[in-house]
C-alpha cells in the first residue's frame, strides 16, 4: 500500500530529527543530485558538460535545490540558479557559489522573462522546480509564476524535475493552483504527500520517486493507494466447504426498459469478480437470463444490493423497487451500493456499508440537492474535498470515478486508486464497477457493517481490480464495458496470487 501523509504529519515527523540535529536538507539534496545525475546519464550519457537550471523560491525547497545544484556543479554540470525572491536559503546560496554555479535572478517589476534567464532555460537538459515544497500556500506567484508559464511554454521543453512537489499544487487536497510546472520526475522526500496521490495535482508529479531520510511520520495516512497484495488480503476467497449462499448472494435492481444494457453489466461485474449467486430484480430480466443463465430473476434473500445503474428517471416501477430495496437494506443492515439512478433516492442519513458510487457530474447533482450549489467542474477541480463533503453530509462511503477514483470513507478512511487507462473512459464501464463493489460488500457483508472504515477498502479495491481488467482486455487499446467485465475473472486470479 502507498501511504502519504499531509504537511502537518511531515512537519511533526521531521520536528523532533531536526531538534537532534539530524542533517535532514543534507540527506535530501544529496539524493535529489543523485537522482538527476542519473537522469542525464540516461538522457545524454553523462552527468557532467549537461546544463540543469534551478528555480528556486525562498524557503527550504529552494535550499534543496541549491545545495543539489551545489554537488551537481561539482561534478562537472553547468548549473544556474534562477532566484525568484529576494531572500533565499543563505547556506544553500552560498553552497552554490562555492561550486561555481551561476546565479541569475528574475524580480518583481520584470514583466518579462529577462533574456539572460530565457537563455539559460533554452539550453538547459534539466530543469528543477525549487519555487514551493511543503510550505506552499495556493498558486505560484509573481515573477515566479511568468517563469513558470515561460518553461511550459517551452518547445522542446526541458525535462523537469520537481523538488519534493510540482509548485503550485495543494500539498494536502490535491488541487492545482494557477500555473503548475508538469514535472517528468518528482524527487519526493520523507512520504508521499496527498497530492502526489491525488487528482488533478497528481498527473503533474510525473514518475515520483521516494526518498527516505529517516521519518516516520505518525497516525493514519492522510490519502492511501492500495496495491495487487492489498486487495488479495481484502478480496472474499471461499473457504474449501463454502457453498453459495456463505459466499454471498447480491441483490441488483439496475436496469430499466430503456436501459436494460445497464442490468446485464452490473450483473456482469458482480458474478465475473466471484459472487456467490446474484437474484435480479427488475424489468430487463429476459436480457440479464440470456446473457447469464446463472441469474436469478425475482425476490429473496441477500446479503447485498446493487441499486440505481441505467435506472431511468421516469421508470416510476423500477425507481419504486429501488427505493423498496433501500429501505430494507438500511433497516436489515444490508451493505448497498447506490449508483447513478438511484443517488437522488438516497435517505437522508446513511450508515457507511451505503456505497455510492457517483461520476463527478452526479455527484455535484447529489451535493446541489442538498443546498451545497456545486458543478461538475468544482467537483473536478478538487474531487477529494467533494468526496468527503458528501460522506459528511449523508454517512455514506464514497467512491467518486473518474481518472483516478477517489474513495472517502468515516474516520478519515481515504484511497485514491489510478488501475485503468484512460479507454476505461466508456459507456456502461460503470455499471460494471457498480457490479464488483456489490459482489465484494456481499462476500463480506457482516465484516463490512461491523467495521464501517471496511467498505471504503473494499470499494478501493473493486476500482483496482476494474481498472487492470481495463488494461488486461486489451493493452494499449479500446476496450468496451463487457470487455473489462470478461476480463475480471483473470485479473481477480492474478491479484490473488501477488
Ligand atoms: N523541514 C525539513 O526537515 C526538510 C524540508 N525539506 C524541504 O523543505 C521544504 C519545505 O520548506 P519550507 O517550509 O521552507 O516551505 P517551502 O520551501 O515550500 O516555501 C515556503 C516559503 O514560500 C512562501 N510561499 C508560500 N506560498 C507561496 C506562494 N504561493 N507564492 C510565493 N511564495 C510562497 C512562504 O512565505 C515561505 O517563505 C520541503 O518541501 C522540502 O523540499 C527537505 O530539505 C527535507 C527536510
Ligand atoms: N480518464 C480516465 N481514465 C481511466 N478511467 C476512467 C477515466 N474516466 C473515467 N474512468 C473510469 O471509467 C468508468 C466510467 O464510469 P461512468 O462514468 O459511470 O460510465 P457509465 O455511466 O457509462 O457506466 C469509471 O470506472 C471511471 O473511474
Ligand atoms: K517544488
Amino acid at each position: 500500500m502507498l501511504h502519504s501523509w499531509d504537511a502537518g504529519a511531515v512537519r511533526a515527523a521531521e520536528e523532533p530529527l531536526l531538534a537532534a540535529g539530524e542533517p535532514l536538507m543534507a540527506r535530501a539534496s544529496f539524493a535529489l543530485a543523485t537522482r538527476v545525475a542519473s537522469l542525464l546519464r540516461e538522457t545524454r550519457g553523462r552527468a557532467g558538460g549537461s546544463r540543469v537550471v534551478l528555480l528556486v523560491g525562498s524557503g527550504h525547497n529552494g535550499g534543496d535545490a541549491l545545495h543539489a545544484g551545489a554537488l551537481l556543479a561539482r561534478r562537472g554540470v553547468a548549473v544556474s540558479a534562477v532566484l525568484t525572491t529576494e531572500r533565499v536559503h543563505a547556506e544553500g546560496l552560498a553552497a552554490l557559489r562555492a561550486a561555481h554555479g551561476h546565479v541569475l535572478a528574475v524580480d518583481h517589476d520584470d514583466q518579462a522573462v529577462p533574456d539572460a534567464v530565457a537563455a539559460a532555460l533554452a539550453t538547459a537538459d534539466v530543469v528543477l522546480d525549487g519555487l514551493l515544497g511543503l510550505g506552499g500556500r495556493g498558486g505560484v506567484r509573481g515573477p515566479a509564476a511568468r517563469l513558470v508559464a515561460h518553461v511550459a511554454q517551452a518547445r522542446p521543453r526541458p525535462v523537469v524535475v520537481a523538488v519534493d512537489l510540482p509548485s503550485g499544487v495543494g500539498v494536502d487536497d490535491g488541487t492545482r493552483n494557477g500555473v503548475v510546472l508538469d514535472a517528468d520526475l518528482t524527487v519526493t522526500f520523507g512520504a508521499y504527500k496527498p497530492a502526489l496521490l491525488l487528482p488533478p495535482a497528481a498527473a503533474a508529479a510525473g514518475r515520483v520517486e521516494l526518498v527516505d531520510i529517516g521519518l516516520a511520520p505518525a497516525g493514519p495516512p492522510a490519502v492511501a493507494r492500495l496495491e495487487a497484495h492489498d486487495v488479495a488480503a481484502l478480496w472474499p476467497v471461499p473457504a474449501p466447504d463454502a457453498h453459495k449462499y456463505v459466499r454471498g448472494v447480491l441483490g441488483v435492481v439496475t436496469g430499466s426498459a430503456r436501459y436494460p444494457g445497464a442490468a446485464v453489466l452490473t450483473v456482469a461485474g458482480a458474478v465475473r469478480a466471484g459472487v456467490g449467486m446474484v437474484r435480479y430484480i427488475g424489468s430487463a430480466g429476459p436480457q440479464v437470463l440470456a446473457a447469464h443463465p446463472e441469474v436469478v430473476v425475482g425476490d429473496g434473500r441477500v446479503q447485498a444490493w446493487v441499486v440505481g445503474s441505467g435506472v431511468a428517471p421516469d421508470d416510476d416501477e423500477q425507481r419504486r423497487r429501488v427505493r423498496d430495496a433501500l429501505v430494507h437494506a438500511v433497516g436489515h443492515d444490508e451493505p448497498v451500493v447506490v449508483d447513478a439512478g438511484a443517488l437522488d433516492l438516497l435517505p437522508d442519513a446513511v450508515p457507511a456499508h451505503v456505497v455510492l458510487t457517483p461520476h463527478a457530474g452526479e455527484l455535484a447533482a447529489l451535493l446541489t440537492a442538498r443546498g451545497e450549489h456545486v458543478a461538475r467542474a468544482d467537483v473536478e477541480a478538487a474531487p477529494l474535498a467533494h468526496a468527503r463533503r458528501a460522506h459528511d453530509l449523508t454517512g455514506a462511503t464514497v467512491l467518486l470515478k473518474g481518472g483516478t477514483t477517489v474513495v472517502a470513507g468515516p474516520h478519515g478512511a481515504t484511497y485514491a486508486q489510478a488501475d485503468g487507462p484512460s479507454w476505461l473512459a466508456t459507456a456502461g464501464a460503470g455499471d460494471v464497477l457498480a457490479g464488483v463493489v456489490g459482489a465484494l460488500l456481499a462476500g463480506r457483508a457482516a465484516d463490512a457493517v461491523a467495521d464501517p472504515t471496511l467498505p471504503a477498502a473494499l470499494a478501493a479495491a473493486a476500482a483496482l481490480v476494474h481498472g487492470r481488467a481495463a488494461g488486461h482486455a486489451n493493452p494499449g487499446g479500446p476496450v468496451t464495458a463487457g470487455d473489462v467485465a470478461d476480463a475480471l475473472p483473470a485479473v481477480v486470479a492474478g491479484v490473488l496470487r501477488a
